[in-house]
Protein backbone atom coordinates (compact mmCIF):
# COMPACT_ATOMS: atom_id res chain seq x y z
CA UNK A 1 0.00 0.00 0.00
CA UNK A 2 2.50 2.05 0.62
CA UNK A 3 4.45 1.90 -2.23
CA UNK A 4 1.00 2.17 -4.31
CA UNK A 5 0.53 5.43 -2.25
CA UNK A 6 4.22 6.83 -3.48
CA UNK A 7 3.35 6.48 -7.06
CA UNK A 8 0.13 7.88 -7.05
CA UNK A 9 1.55 10.94 -4.98
CA UNK A 10 3.94 11.28 -7.47
CA UNK A 11 1.22 12.32 -10.14
CA UNK A 12 4.05 10.99 -12.76
CA UNK A 13 1.76 8.16 -14.02
CA UNK A 14 2.79 4.80 -16.03
CA UNK A 15 3.48 7.65 -18.44
CA UNK A 16 6.07 8.96 -16.17
CA UNK A 17 7.57 5.72 -15.09
CA UNK A 18 7.81 4.89 -18.65
CA UNK A 19 9.85 8.27 -19.67
CA UNK A 20 12.06 7.85 -17.25
CA UNK A 21 13.54 4.44 -18.93
CA UNK A 22 12.61 1.71 -16.33
CA UNK A 23 13.82 -1.63 -17.38
CA UNK A 24 11.80 -3.15 -14.92
CA UNK A 25 8.25 -2.19 -14.00
CA UNK A 26 7.85 -1.90 -9.60
CA UNK A 27 5.97 -4.95 -8.15
CA UNK A 28 2.81 -3.08 -7.85
CA UNK A 29 2.27 -3.80 -10.97
CA UNK A 30 2.91 -7.69 -11.46
CA UNK A 31 -0.52 -8.83 -12.24
CA UNK A 32 -1.12 -12.99 -11.81
CA UNK A 33 -0.28 -14.50 -15.14
CA UNK A 34 -3.49 -15.77 -15.96
CA UNK A 35 -4.96 -12.21 -16.25
CA UNK A 36 -2.82 -11.25 -18.91
CA UNK A 37 -2.20 -14.77 -21.02
CA UNK A 38 -4.69 -16.77 -22.94
CA UNK A 39 -5.53 -18.18 -26.07
CA UNK A 40 -6.54 -15.32 -28.55
CA UNK A 41 -7.92 -15.12 -32.10
CA UNK A 42 -8.49 -12.11 -34.18
CA UNK A 43 -11.72 -10.68 -35.62
CA UNK A 44 -14.94 -8.74 -33.96
CA UNK A 45 -18.13 -8.35 -36.78
CA UNK A 46 -17.90 -5.13 -38.52
CA UNK A 47 -20.97 -3.59 -39.63
CA UNK A 48 -20.92 -1.34 -43.11
CA UNK A 49 -23.44 1.41 -42.14
CA UNK A 50 -22.98 3.16 -45.94
CA UNK A 51 -27.10 2.31 -46.58
CA UNK A 52 -28.49 2.68 -43.17
CA UNK A 53 -30.89 5.18 -44.64
CA UNK A 54 -31.84 2.89 -47.49
CA UNK A 55 -35.26 1.07 -46.57
CA UNK A 56 -34.21 -1.55 -49.14
CA UNK A 57 -30.99 -2.11 -47.31
CA UNK A 58 -31.57 -1.12 -43.37
CA UNK A 59 -32.92 -4.36 -42.04
CA UNK A 60 -29.82 -6.56 -43.43
CA UNK A 61 -28.18 -3.60 -41.25
CA UNK A 62 -30.38 -4.20 -38.20
CA UNK A 63 -30.23 -7.71 -38.14
CA UNK A 64 -26.18 -7.72 -38.37
CA UNK A 65 -25.74 -5.13 -35.36
CA UNK A 66 -28.62 -7.44 -33.39
CA UNK A 67 -26.47 -10.43 -34.09
CA UNK A 68 -23.18 -8.67 -33.22
CA UNK A 69 -24.42 -7.22 -30.23
CA UNK A 70 -26.29 -10.33 -28.80
CA UNK A 71 -23.26 -12.70 -29.56
CA UNK A 72 -20.03 -10.44 -28.99
CA UNK A 73 -21.45 -7.28 -27.59
CA UNK A 74 -18.42 -5.46 -29.46
CA UNK A 75 -18.53 -4.54 -32.94
CA UNK A 76 -16.64 -2.02 -35.29
CA UNK A 77 -18.93 0.23 -37.42
CA UNK A 78 -17.41 1.28 -40.68
CA UNK A 79 -18.37 4.24 -43.20
CA UNK A 80 -20.23 5.72 -40.55
CA UNK A 81 -20.97 9.65 -41.13
CA UNK A 82 -18.13 11.38 -39.21
CA UNK A 83 -15.36 12.66 -41.42
CA UNK A 84 -11.43 10.80 -40.56
CA UNK A 85 -9.83 14.77 -39.78
CA UNK A 86 -12.83 14.65 -37.13
CA UNK A 87 -11.17 11.31 -35.40
CA UNK A 88 -7.41 12.06 -36.60
CA UNK A 89 -7.75 15.02 -34.77
CA UNK A 90 -9.71 14.12 -31.34
CA UNK A 91 -6.99 11.12 -31.00
CA UNK A 92 -3.77 13.48 -32.09
CA UNK A 93 -5.11 16.50 -29.44
CA UNK A 94 -5.61 14.07 -27.16
CA UNK A 95 -1.84 12.43 -27.64
CA UNK A 96 -0.54 16.23 -27.13
CA UNK A 97 -1.90 17.24 -23.86
CA UNK A 98 -0.83 13.74 -22.62
CA UNK A 99 2.69 14.28 -23.93
CA UNK A 100 2.74 18.17 -22.27
CA UNK A 101 5.22 18.74 -19.92
CA UNK A 102 3.87 18.59 -16.75
CA UNK A 103 3.46 22.76 -16.48
CA UNK A 104 0.94 22.64 -19.19
CA UNK A 105 -1.12 19.62 -17.72
CA UNK A 106 -1.73 21.94 -14.39
CA UNK A 107 -4.48 23.78 -16.91
CA UNK A 108 -6.65 21.05 -15.99
CA UNK A 109 -7.98 19.64 -13.04
CA UNK A 110 -8.47 16.37 -14.76
CA UNK A 111 -6.41 13.32 -13.05
CA UNK A 112 -4.19 13.60 -15.62
CA UNK A 113 -1.63 11.62 -14.14
CA UNK A 114 -3.66 8.78 -14.01
CA UNK A 115 -2.76 8.38 -17.63
CA UNK A 116 -6.22 9.35 -18.91
CA UNK A 117 -8.63 12.28 -18.72
CA UNK A 118 -12.18 12.43 -18.41
CA UNK A 119 -14.77 14.86 -18.98
CA UNK A 120 -18.67 14.79 -18.29
CA UNK A 121 -20.50 16.18 -21.68
CA UNK A 122 -24.10 16.02 -20.61
CA UNK A 123 -26.17 16.43 -18.96
CA UNK A 124 -25.70 20.25 -18.66
CA UNK A 125 -25.39 20.48 -14.67
CA UNK A 126 -22.58 17.86 -15.11
CA UNK A 127 -20.14 19.38 -17.60
CA UNK A 128 -17.49 22.10 -16.95
CA UNK A 129 -17.92 24.90 -18.44
CA UNK A 130 -15.80 25.37 -21.88
CA UNK A 131 -13.13 27.45 -20.04
CA UNK A 132 -12.18 24.82 -17.85
CA UNK A 133 -11.51 22.67 -20.80
CA UNK A 134 -7.94 22.54 -21.44
CA UNK A 135 -7.12 24.24 -24.67
CA UNK A 136 -4.88 21.72 -26.09
CA UNK A 137 -7.92 19.44 -26.79
CA UNK A 138 -11.03 22.13 -26.10
CA UNK A 139 -11.97 22.64 -30.05
CA UNK A 140 -11.62 18.69 -31.02
CA UNK A 141 -13.63 17.25 -28.10
CA UNK A 142 -16.64 19.78 -29.07
CA UNK A 143 -16.55 18.79 -32.86
CA UNK A 144 -15.76 15.13 -31.75
CA UNK A 145 -18.40 15.13 -29.27
CA UNK A 146 -21.37 16.37 -31.87
CA UNK A 147 -20.13 13.96 -33.86
CA UNK A 148 -19.86 11.21 -31.27
CA UNK A 149 -23.41 11.73 -29.86
CA UNK A 150 -24.96 11.42 -32.95
CA UNK A 151 -23.48 8.58 -33.84
CA UNK A 152 -24.61 7.42 -30.79
CA UNK A 153 -28.04 7.48 -31.78
CA UNK A 154 -28.14 6.25 -35.40
CA UNK A 155 -26.61 2.72 -33.59
CA UNK A 156 -28.99 3.34 -30.81
CA UNK A 157 -31.92 3.41 -33.50
CA UNK A 158 -30.66 -0.05 -35.11
CA UNK A 159 -30.34 -1.35 -31.41
CA UNK A 160 -33.93 -0.32 -30.56
CA UNK A 161 -34.78 -1.88 -34.11
CA UNK A 162 -32.88 -4.77 -33.75
CA UNK A 163 -35.04 -5.61 -30.66
CA UNK A 164 -38.32 -5.72 -32.13
CA UNK A 165 -38.90 -2.17 -30.68
CA UNK A 166 -39.56 1.46 -32.31
CA UNK A 167 -36.11 2.86 -33.26
CA UNK A 168 -36.51 5.91 -30.60
CA UNK A 169 -37.35 3.64 -27.95
CA UNK A 170 -33.99 3.36 -26.27
CA UNK A 171 -33.75 7.06 -26.76
CA UNK A 172 -37.02 8.07 -25.21
CA UNK A 173 -36.27 6.13 -22.48
CA UNK A 174 -32.97 8.83 -21.92
CA UNK A 175 -31.16 5.86 -22.11
CA UNK A 176 -28.43 7.97 -23.86
CA UNK A 177 -28.71 11.66 -22.11
CA UNK A 178 -25.47 11.39 -20.43
CA UNK A 179 -22.25 11.76 -21.92
CA UNK A 180 -18.77 10.95 -20.34
CA UNK A 181 -15.98 11.10 -22.48
CA UNK A 182 -12.17 9.55 -21.71
CA UNK A 183 -8.42 10.12 -23.60
CA UNK A 184 -6.68 6.83 -22.12
CA UNK A 185 -3.10 7.31 -22.64
CA UNK A 186 -1.49 3.47 -22.57
CA UNK A 187 2.92 4.41 -23.27
CA UNK A 188 5.51 1.24 -24.01
CA UNK A 189 5.62 -0.64 -21.31
CA UNK A 190 9.18 -2.88 -21.04
CA UNK A 191 7.81 -5.79 -19.23
CA UNK A 192 4.27 -6.33 -21.46
CA UNK A 193 4.05 -10.08 -20.14
CA UNK A 194 3.98 -8.96 -16.61
CA UNK A 195 1.25 -6.68 -16.20
CA UNK A 196 -1.92 -5.25 -18.10
CA UNK A 197 -2.77 -1.53 -19.56
CA UNK A 198 -6.55 -2.03 -18.20
CA UNK A 199 -7.75 -4.76 -16.26
CA UNK A 200 -10.52 -7.10 -17.46
CA UNK A 201 -14.01 -5.52 -16.50
CA UNK A 202 -17.37 -4.84 -18.14
CA UNK A 203 -18.75 -1.20 -18.34
CA UNK A 204 -21.43 0.02 -16.18
CA UNK A 205 -23.34 2.02 -18.74
CA UNK A 206 -25.66 1.85 -21.54
CA UNK A 207 -23.48 2.21 -24.69
CA UNK A 208 -19.87 2.88 -25.05
CA UNK A 209 -18.22 4.37 -28.14
CA UNK A 210 -14.50 3.53 -28.71
CA UNK A 211 -11.93 5.32 -31.23
CA UNK A 212 -8.02 3.73 -30.77
CA UNK A 213 -5.26 4.85 -32.54
CA UNK A 214 -3.41 1.95 -34.65
CA UNK A 215 -1.10 0.61 -31.77
CA UNK A 216 -3.39 -2.99 -31.05
CA UNK A 217 -3.98 -3.91 -27.25
CA UNK A 218 -7.38 -4.33 -27.04
CA UNK A 219 -8.79 -7.47 -26.33
CA UNK A 220 -12.68 -9.02 -25.94
CA UNK A 221 -13.94 -12.17 -24.22
CA UNK A 222 -15.90 -14.64 -26.60
CA UNK A 223 -17.05 -17.62 -25.64
CA UNK A 224 -14.12 -18.46 -23.15
CA UNK A 225 -11.56 -17.04 -25.20
CA UNK A 226 -9.72 -13.86 -26.14
CA UNK A 227 -10.03 -12.13 -29.06
CA UNK A 228 -7.71 -9.23 -30.13
CA UNK A 229 -9.49 -6.75 -31.62
CA UNK A 230 -7.46 -4.76 -34.81
CA UNK A 231 -9.23 -2.00 -35.61
CA UNK A 232 -9.63 -0.92 -38.75
CA UNK A 233 -8.64 2.05 -40.31
CA UNK A 234 -11.21 4.90 -39.43
CA UNK A 235 -13.56 2.14 -37.75
CA UNK A 236 -15.44 2.91 -34.41
CA UNK A 237 -16.08 0.12 -32.33
CA UNK A 238 -19.16 -0.02 -29.88
CA UNK A 239 -19.96 -2.31 -27.01
CA UNK A 240 -23.20 -2.98 -24.87
CA UNK A 241 -22.81 -1.87 -21.07
CA UNK A 242 -24.20 -3.53 -18.06
CA UNK A 243 -27.28 -1.42 -18.36
CA UNK A 244 -28.37 -2.30 -21.97
CA UNK A 245 -27.62 -5.66 -21.07
CA UNK A 246 -30.66 -5.90 -18.29
CA UNK A 247 -32.82 -3.16 -19.97
CA UNK A 248 -32.82 -5.78 -23.61
CA UNK A 249 -33.42 -8.82 -20.71
CA UNK A 250 -30.40 -10.06 -21.65
CA UNK A 251 -31.00 -10.54 -25.56
CA UNK A 252 -27.55 -7.80 -25.82
CA UNK A 253 -24.23 -9.12 -23.71
CA UNK A 254 -22.14 -6.59 -21.66
CA UNK A 255 -18.63 -8.63 -22.41
CA UNK A 256 -15.85 -8.93 -20.30
CA UNK A 257 -13.13 -6.60 -21.78
CA UNK A 258 -9.22 -5.43 -20.87
CA UNK A 259 -6.11 -3.82 -22.83
CA UNK A 260 -2.72 -5.40 -22.89
CA UNK A 261 0.14 -3.28 -21.73
CA UNK A 262 1.87 -2.24 -24.72
CA UNK A 263 5.02 -3.51 -26.34
CA UNK A 264 5.07 -0.36 -28.67
CA UNK A 265 7.56 2.71 -28.72
CA UNK A 266 4.46 4.40 -30.07
CA UNK A 267 2.05 5.37 -27.43
CA UNK A 268 -1.77 3.50 -27.76
CA UNK A 269 -4.18 6.13 -27.81
CA UNK A 270 -8.07 5.15 -26.99
CA UNK A 271 -11.09 7.85 -27.03
CA UNK A 272 -13.89 6.67 -25.23
CA UNK A 273 -17.36 7.69 -25.30
CA UNK A 274 -19.88 6.45 -22.80
CA UNK A 275 -23.39 6.36 -23.06
CA UNK A 276 -25.12 6.40 -19.97
CA UNK A 277 -28.73 7.26 -18.70
CA UNK A 278 -30.06 10.50 -17.91
CA UNK A 279 -32.70 12.11 -15.80
CA UNK A 280 -34.37 9.91 -14.04
CA UNK A 281 -35.72 10.66 -10.43
CA UNK A 282 -34.60 9.43 -7.02
CA UNK A 283 -37.51 6.89 -7.12
CA UNK A 284 -37.93 6.09 -11.00
CA UNK A 285 -36.84 2.32 -12.05
CA UNK A 286 -35.00 0.74 -14.97
CA UNK A 287 -35.24 -3.25 -15.61
CA UNK A 288 -36.04 -5.25 -18.73
CA UNK A 289 -38.31 -3.35 -20.91
CA UNK A 290 -42.15 -4.69 -20.40
CA UNK A 291 -42.01 -5.83 -24.12
CA UNK A 292 -39.11 -8.08 -24.12
CA UNK A 293 -40.81 -10.30 -20.91
CA UNK A 294 -42.31 -13.02 -22.70
CA UNK A 295 -44.22 -16.21 -21.28
CA UNK A 296 -40.66 -18.06 -22.83
CA UNK A 297 -39.00 -15.55 -22.08
CA UNK A 298 -39.52 -14.45 -18.14
CA UNK A 299 -37.59 -11.41 -16.47
CA UNK A 300 -34.13 -12.20 -15.84
CA UNK A 301 -33.12 -9.45 -14.05
CA UNK A 302 -34.87 -7.89 -11.24
CA UNK A 303 -35.77 -3.55 -11.38
CA UNK A 304 -33.36 -1.25 -9.50
CA UNK A 305 -33.62 2.30 -8.57
CA UNK A 306 -31.37 5.11 -9.29
CA UNK A 307 -29.58 4.77 -6.14
CA UNK A 308 -28.66 1.22 -6.55
CA UNK A 309 -27.25 2.01 -9.77
CA UNK A 310 -24.81 4.61 -8.91
CA UNK A 311 -24.09 2.75 -5.54
CA UNK A 312 -22.98 0.09 -7.80
CA UNK A 313 -21.60 2.50 -10.30
CA UNK A 314 -18.96 4.27 -8.12
CA UNK A 315 -18.63 0.85 -5.51
CA UNK A 316 -17.63 -1.19 -8.80
CA UNK A 317 -13.84 -1.75 -8.15
CA UNK A 318 -12.80 -3.16 -11.79
CA UNK A 319 -12.88 -6.91 -10.56
CA UNK A 320 -15.67 -6.40 -7.94
CA UNK A 321 -19.64 -7.91 -9.70
CA UNK A 322 -21.20 -6.09 -12.48
CA UNK A 323 -25.06 -4.13 -11.86
CA UNK A 324 -26.01 -7.95 -14.85
CA UNK A 325 -24.70 -10.42 -11.66
CA UNK A 326 -26.34 -8.57 -8.92
CA UNK A 327 -29.64 -8.74 -10.09
CA UNK A 328 -29.52 -11.75 -12.17
CA UNK A 329 -32.80 -13.47 -11.16
O1 LIG B 1 -8.63 1.74 -24.09
C1 LIG B 1 -9.50 1.04 -24.60
O2 LIG B 1 -9.52 0.79 -25.80
C2 LIG B 1 -10.61 0.47 -23.75
C3 LIG B 1 -11.08 1.37 -22.67
C4 LIG B 1 -12.22 0.78 -21.90
O3 LIG B 1 -12.58 -0.35 -22.03
C5 LIG B 1 -12.96 1.63 -20.95
O4 LIG B 1 -12.47 2.73 -20.68
O5 LIG B 1 -14.04 1.23 -20.49
FE1 LIG C 1 -14.50 -0.67 -21.11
Amino acid sequence: MKEVKEFDESKTGVKGLSDSGITNIPRIFIHAPEKISGENSVGIPVIDLSDVQSPDKRPAIVEQIREAASIWGFFQVINHSIPLSVLDEIITAIKRFHEHPQELKAESEAATWHDYVSVWLSPPDMAPPADRIPTVYRRELAVWDKHAAEMGSVVAELLSEGLGLDSKRLKQLSLLETRIFGGMYYPYCPQPDLTVGLSDHTDPGVLTILLPNQVWGLQVMHEGKWVDVKPLPGALLFNIGDFLQIVSNGKYKSVQHRVLANPKKEARISIVHWFDVGNWGDSDEHGPLPELILPEKPAQYRRFTKQEYLENFYSKGLDSKSLVAKLKL
